[in-house]
C-alpha cells in the first residue's frame, strides 16, 4: 500500500481532545487499582467518561477538528518513506485493558489510543511525522525490514465491563467492521475478557465469508501498570492482523491465537486466561510464529462479506446436576425460549428419569430447539451411552465438541435465520459452519445419516458389537420414536436393517407410529404400516396415534390411520364429548372436523349433557352451526360419514 492512510473521516465528531502541543503524558493515576502493585510512575489515569446517550457510538480516538495536521513529507519517494503497509482499524470497546481505579474499583476508562500514542512499542511518532500520517493515525515500529502495521483506534461510548456487552453490541461492532470493510486489511476488537469468548462466538457466525482477520484481544491488568499482559496481548493482535492471513475471527491471549468459537475463559487471574479445549491454537508466538496452517480456514472464494444482524435473542443455557427436578426444567423451557444450550454430564449424558425425558421430549416437540453440550472443559457430545442416547431419543441435538458459548452463538445464529424449518433448522445446527465444532465420522455404509444428530446415534449403534444388545434394547426405542416423529425414514430404515422392532415402546410407552401420528408424518405413518406395526397401540394415557393425529389436527394421517382400521376406543370417544363442545364454543371448526374424520360421534354430549350444536348454538358461531346441521343433514340421508352426529 503506497499511499498514507486516507482518513475516511471521523465516523462521529471526537470528542476526546489530543492537540498536538499539548501532548503531555496522561495525567498522574489516580490511586492504583485494588490489588494490584508496582504500578509504573506517571502512569496514565484514563479520563472520565463523557455522558453519552445508552447506545454505544464510536468515535475517533485520536482526532478532533482543528487539530494541526503533520508538516507535509519530505520530498522523499513516498513508496520508500512508507513502505508497504498493512492498515488495520482496531475497535475499543473497554475492558480492564483500559480501566483506571475509581474508589478502589476498576471501571472502563477512554483514552487507551492516546496511552499507545505515548508508547514506543505502539507508535514510531518519526516514522508517522515523516509519512505525514494524519492525526488519528498510530503506526507500529517496524516488525520486519519492509512491512509497516499503520492502524486507527474507534472507540466506544460508553465503554464497557464486558460484562454488560450482549448480542446487541456484537452486532453493531460487526456492522462497523462491514463499513470499513473496504479501507482495511485487518481489524482488531479490543475488550473485555469476561464475556470476550461469548464475542468472538457471536461475531464468528455473524459475519459470514470472512476474508480478512478479525482478532479480540483485552487484558487482565490494565495496560498502565508496571507489570500487564495487555501490551503482550495488544501487540500481539496487532501483528497477526497485520501481517497474517487468517480470514477467522480469532482470540489473542498470553501469546496464542485461538479461533474465536473455541476458546473459553478458564482463569480470572493468570495471564494465561483463555484456552481452546478441543482445537489447537492457530498460531503460537515465541522465539518465531509458529501458524497451524492445516487448521486455519480457507477464505471462501470472493464471496462478498454478509453480515448476520437476526440473531434470535430468546435462546438460554442450563446445566443440568444430579437430581434436577423436571419441573424446574419445564418451568425452565417455557416460551418465550425458543432454543437452549443443554449443558450435560460427561459425553452428553443425562438423567434417564422418564418425567425429565418427558419434558424434553415435550418442549422439543413444541419446536424448542435444543442443544447438547458437555460441560466438560474437553471432549465431545457422543452416543456412547444409553444415557446419552435417550437425549437423542427426545430429539436433542448433539453439539459435538462445541463450548458452550459457541454453542450458544451458533443457536442464536440459527434460529434468526428467515424461512427454515424446524428440522431445517437442525440440520444446520449439526453442521460444522465456521469451525465451531468437530463432526464426529459417521459410520461406514451410511454416510447419508451423519448428517444428522440420529443419524449419527443410528451410525454409533451400527458398529457396536454384538454384546451392545443391552444398549441397543434401551436406546432403539427412543431413537426410532424420535426418528419417526421428525419423519427421518433413513434412520428408520437403518434401524429396521439393524433388526430393530419398530413396534417397541419408548419410555412413556410411545410406539414409533404414536411419534410419526403426534409428528404428522405421514411418509413414517405410511412405512410403519407397512412393516405391519400394531395401528391402535395404547400409551401410558391410553392415548392412541389416531387420537394423536386427530389433536394435532394432521388430516392425512388420520385418513392413513382409519383406512389401516384404526379406531378411537370407547374411552376416547367416551371423552370426546367435553372436548366437541369446547371447540364448538370457540368455533375451533378444524379440531371438530378432525375428529368427525377419525370417526367420532359430534353429538355425543358433554359432561353437562349439551352437545357441540347447542354450544355453537349458543355462542352464535354460525359456522360451526352449519358444519354440525350439515352433519345432521347427511346423517339422516345416508349411512354414517367418518364422523357422525
Ligand atoms: N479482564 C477483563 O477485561 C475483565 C473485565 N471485567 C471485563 O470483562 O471487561
Amino acid at each position: 500500500m503506497s499511499q498514507p492512510l486516507q482518513h475516511p473521516g471521523p465516523l462521529l465528531r471526537s470528542d476526546v481532545r489530543q492537540p498536538r502541543a499539548a501532548q503531555a503524558p496522561p495525567p498522574a493515576p489516580t490511586g492504583p487499582a485494588p490489588g494490584r502493585t508496582g504500578r509504573l510512575r506517571g502512569a496514565p489515569s484514563f479520563p472520565r467518561l463523557h455522558a453519552t446517550s445508552t447506545a454505544p457510538r464510536l468515535v475517533d480516538a485520536l482526532s478532533s477538528p482543528g487539530c494541526p495536521r503533520r508538516p507535509p513529507p519530505p520530498q522523499v519517494g513516498m513508496a520508500r518513506a512508507l513502505g508497504p503497509e498493512r492498515r488495520l482499524l482496531a475497535v475499543y470497546t473497554g475492558g480492564t485493558i483500559g480501566m483506571r481505579s475509581e474508589q478502589g474499583v476498576l471501571v472502563p476508562g477512554s483514552g487507551l489510543a492516546a496511552v499507545l500514542r505515548t508508547l514506543p512499542m505502539f507508535h514510531d511518532e518519526e516514522h508517522a511525522r515523516a509519512c505525514g500520517l494524519p492525526e488519528n493515525t498510530l503506526v507500529l515500529p517496524p516488525a520486519s525490514p519492509d512491512q509497516r502495521v499503520i492502524y486507527r483506534v474507534l472507540e466506544c461510548q460508553p465503554l464497557f465491563d464486558s460484562s454488560d456487552m450482549t448480542i446487541t453490541e456484537w452486532v453493531q461492532i460487526a456492522q462497523t467492521i462491514e463499513r470499513h470493510y473496504g479501507q482495511y486489511d485487518g481489524f482488531v476488537v479490543i475488550h473485555g475478557t469476561d464475556t470476550m469468548a461469548f464475542a468472538a462466538s457471536v461475531l464468528s457466525f455473524v459475519l459470514e465469508n470472512l476474508q480478512k482477520p478479525v482478532i479480540l484481544t483485552g487484558a487482565q491488568v490494565p495496560i498502565h501498570a508496571l507489570w500487564n499482559d495487555g501490551r503482550e496481548n495488544l501487540l500481539g493482535a496487532l501483528l497477526m492482523a497485520g501481517q497474517y492471513a487468517i480470514p477467522e475471527v480469532c482470540l489473542f491471549f498470553q501469546n496464542q491465537l485461538f479461533r474465536g468459537n473455541r476458546v473459553t475463559k478458564v482463569d480470572s487471574r493468570r495471564f494465561a486466561a483463555f484456552c481452546s479445549p478441543n482445537l489447537p491454537p492457530l498460531a503460537v508466538v515465541g522465539t518465531d510464529v509458529t501458524i497451524n496452517r492445516e487448521l486455519v480456514r480457507k477464505a471462501r472464494g470472493k464471496a462478498p462479506l454478509v453480515v448476520h444482524s437476526c440473531m434470535e435473542r430468546d435462546v438460554g443455557l442450563l446445566r443440568l446436576y444430579p437430581g434436577i427436578p423436571a419441573a424446574l426444567v419445564r418451568a425452565f423451557l417455557q416460551p418465550p425460549l425458543k432454543g437452549l444450550v443443554m449443558e450435560t454430564f460427561g459425553s452428553g449424558n443425562g438423567p434417564t428419569k422418564p418425567d425429565l425425558l418427558r419434558e424434553l421430549q415435550a418442549a422439543a416437540e413444541r419446536g424448542l430447539v435444543i442443544v447438547n453440550c458437555t460441560h466438560c472443559l474437553q471432549g465431545a457430545v457422543t452416543s456412547d451411552y444409553a444415557a446419552g442416547m435417550a437425549m437423542a431419543g427426545a430429539g436433542i441435538v448433539s453439539g459435538s465438541d462445541m463450548t458452550s458459548e459457541a454453542a450458544l452463538a451458533k443457536l442464536s445464529y440459527v434460529l434468526g435465520q428467515p424461512g427454515l424449518s424446524l428440522d431445517g433448522r437442525k440440520e444446520l445446527l449439526a453442521r460444522d459452519l465456521r469451525g465451531e465444532m468437530t463432526l464426529p465420522a459417521g459410520a461406514e455404509g451410511w454416510p447419508s445419516l451423519s448428517h444428522s444428530t440420529l443419524g449419527r446415534g443410528v451410525a454409533q449403534l451400527l458398529t457396536l458389537s454384538q454384546e451392545a444388545d443391552a444398549v441397543r434394547d434401551a436406546v432403539v426405542p427412543s431413537l426410532a420414536c424420535a426418528a419417526a416423529h421428525a419423519g427421518n425414514l433413513e434412520v428408520l430404515q437403518a434401524l429396521v436393517e439393524l433388526g430393530s422392532d419398530l413396534s417397541l415402546e419408548n419410555f412413556n410407552g410411545q410406539t414409533p407410529l404414536h411419534a410419526a401420528a403426534r409428528g404428522g408424518q405421514a411418509g413414517a405413518v405410511t412405512m410403519l404400516l407397512r412393516r405391519g406395526v400394531d395401528v391402535d397401540p395404547r400409551d401410558e394415557d391410553g392415548m392412541s396415534p389416531l387420537l394423536l393425529a386427530v389433536k394435532g389436527r394432521h388430516w392425512d394421517v388420520i385418513e392413513l390411520l382409519r383406512a389401516a382400521g384404526a379406531c378411537l376406543s370407547p374411552g376416547e370417544l367416551e371423552d370426546a364429548g367435553t372436548e366437541l363442545c369446547r371447540l364448538a364454543s370457540r368455533a375451533d371448526l378444524e379440531g371438530l372436523q378432525s375428529w368427525w374424520q377419525a370417526g367420532a360421534d359430534l353429538g355425543r354430549p358433554g359432561y353437562d349433557g349439551r352437545s357441540a350444536l347447542l354450544v355453537a348454538e349458543a355462542t352464535g358461531n354460525l359456522e360451526v352451526v352449519t358444519f354440525l346441521q350439515s352433519l345432521q343433514g347427511e346423517a339422516g340421508a345416508q349411512a354414517p360419514g367418518p364422523g357422525t352426529l
